[in-house]
């Protein structure tokens, strides 16, 4: 579970992001032809447009999903919008040949429904933390459980005091 005590910030700039999106990409363009990318709504959309922009991919479908109702607390795992059926029946069913991309993965929860619904698809997501690792095919970054990743599109510019005084 999420600690909502937990105190360690990851921060992520636009730069970052971009860059590792990109990084993703290149780790996901081996010889396999992608024929959709699925992405976890929300926070699968940004890095979801950048992997389809460098692969070239059109097909995007979304599979809409909310569990953080409240800062770091996860509540009940709600399916808002399933995957269509076209998009599981590729590449032979079970979602072959589908790249699913979502930001992070933290217990894996959200990793663990959609892999429900996509058996054979490959997940992706730019940061892991432990619990969700192994839920994951291919990420960038790995960052402790007690850790809050926080993403370019949720902060904004504020006054830090100084370290000392
Ligand atoms: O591995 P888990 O513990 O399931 O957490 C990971 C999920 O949590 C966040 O989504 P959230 O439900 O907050 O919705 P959002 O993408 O709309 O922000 C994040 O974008 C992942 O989809
Ligand atoms: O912005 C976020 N940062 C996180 O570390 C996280 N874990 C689950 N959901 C999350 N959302
Ligand atoms: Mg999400």
């Amino acid at each position: 579970m999420v600690d909502a005590r937990s105190d360690k910030a990851f921060p992520v700039s636009w730069d970052q992001f971009h860059r590792d999106a990109r990084a993703l990409t290149w780790r996901l363009s081996g010889d396999q032809k992608w024929q959709a990318i699925v992405c976890v709504t929300r926070g699968g959309l940004v890095p979801a447009a950048i992997v389809a922009r460098e692969l070239g991919i059109r097909m995007i479908e979304t599979i809409c999903v909310a569990s953080y109702q409240n800062y770091k607390e996860q509540g009940e795992l709600k399916v808002l919008k399933p995957v269509s059926q076209e998009i599981v029946d590729l590449g032979g069913g079970e979602g072959a040949g589908v790249l699913v991309i979502d930001d992070l993965v933290d217990t894996g929860r959200t990793a663990r429904l959609v892999r429900e619904m996509l058996p054979k698809a490959h997940y992706a997501t730019l940061y892991s933390k432990p619990m969700g690792r192994p839920l994951v095919d291919t990420f960038i970054t790995e960052v402790s459980q007690d850790t809050w990743i926080y993403f370019p599109w949720d902060m904004g510019l504020t006054f830090q005091p100084p370290i000392v005084g």
